[in-house]
């Protein structure tokens, strides 16, 4: 019997991340070959972005998906998340010229304070979010504050593409292949302050850390590198990650709901406290996932350069919070 279609709200549609997601929603990358799709797709209610959303709407059509069955466009977001039982939330105010971070943090709360109350109202009870706008973890914090009557741990933020990064990286060192590496994972915000970590990684049973052993390529290159890729690659196109992007997310989704089997994944997620982090805080964790719940992976050892490194992000990540309190329900 075929399944129930499954309705999925994307904020920022007519974006470059929404032009590189919304193709591989419907094409059922995200949630599955055989599991039908309803886009509620959202953009600010200003003209040219409305139009922009036709254009790329007229384009899904042209390719006759099999898996779509509905498509609407919106410029609220009470209309737009209603019912919906995923909701990736891309859209997101820039940087624009002389803003300082705090004007960034402050524009964006009001954004996903007002996405957070319209899921709140309008969303499936059992929604499951993901925050890709930045500062993605910091905006999933608000969303989550901002709707007190959906569960805390379905509002997440984008750590898989750092995950990703860091997965190539090792492979190109190793000389490896990335389907071979598992058990690796990236601690904290998605900012260059993140702590990619392949200390408990493995590839083909070996550990990852003994087949590097180079503590100072690890330091000086390699977390770098994680770190500032995005910076690396708005350099180098002048704009931001776009399908790299969007392809993490279609990954944070699809091992969320359909399961991981055991391997390790890296989620920003509201802790529960593990590894001494303040609970709520959304952080970047090693998690496994089943039957749609993920789980922090428990019992891992920290050392001193680790503690350093993760002390470093919690501590930026605690800023931003504070950044934003005043502006919290
Ligand atoms: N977490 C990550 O790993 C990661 C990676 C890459 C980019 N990003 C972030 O993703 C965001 C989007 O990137 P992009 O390249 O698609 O940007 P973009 O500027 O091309 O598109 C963003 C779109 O969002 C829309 N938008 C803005 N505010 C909105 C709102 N309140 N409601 C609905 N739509 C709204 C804009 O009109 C625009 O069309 C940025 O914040 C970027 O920094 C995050
Ligand atoms: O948009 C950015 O600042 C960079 C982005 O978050 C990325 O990691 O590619």
């Amino acid at each position: 019997m075929a399944k129930t279609p499954m309705r999925v709200a994307v904020t920022g549609a007519a974006g470059q991340i929404g032009y590189a997601l919304l193709f591989r929603i419907a094409n059922g990358d995200m949630l599955g070959k055989d599991q039908p799709v309803i886009l509620q797709l959202l953009e600010i209610p200003d003209e040219k972005a409305q139009k922009a959303l036709k254009g790329v709407m007229m384009e899904i059509d042209d390719c006759a998906f099999p898996l779509l069955t509905e498509m609407t466009a919106h410029s609220d977001p009470l209309t737009a998340f209603k019912d919906v039982d995923v909701a990736v939330l891309v859209g997101a105010r820039p940087r624009g010229p002389g803003m300082e971070r705090k004007d960034l943090l402050e524009a964006n709360a009001q954004i996903f304070t007002v996405q957070g109350k319209a899921l709140d109202a309008v969303a499936s009870r059992n929604v499951k979010v993901l925050v890709v706008g930045n500062p993605a973890n910091t905006n999933a914090y608000i969303a989550m504050k901002s709707a007190p009557s959906l569960p805390a741990k379905n509002f997440t933020a984008m750590l898989r593409l750092d995950h990703n990064r860091a997965l190539s990286q090792v492979a190109a060192k190793t000389g490896t292949a990335v389907k071979d590496i598992e058990k690796l994972t990236v601690w904290g915000n998605h900012s260059p302050t993140m702590y990619a970590d392949y200390r408990f990684a493995t590839v083909d049973g070996k550990n990852v850390k003994d087949l590097i052993n180079d503590q100072e390529w690890n330091a000086n290159t390699f977390l770098p590198t994680v770190g500032k890729r995005g910076a690396a690659i708005i350099e180098a196109r002048g704009l931001s990650s776009a399908a790299s992007a969007a392809n993490a997310a279609i990954d944070h989704i699809h091992d969320w709901m359909l399961g991981t089997n055991g391997k390790w994944t890296t989620m920003g997620v509201p802790s529960d406290g593990s590894y001494g982090i303040p609970e709520g805080t959304v952080f970047g964790f090693p998690v496994t996932t089943e039957n749609g719940e993920y789980t922090i992976v428990q019992g891992l050892e920290i050392d001193a350069f680790s503690q350093e490194r993760i002390n470093l992000t919690l501590k930026e990540l605690t800023e931003e919070r504070e950044g934003v309190k005043h502006l919290l329900p």
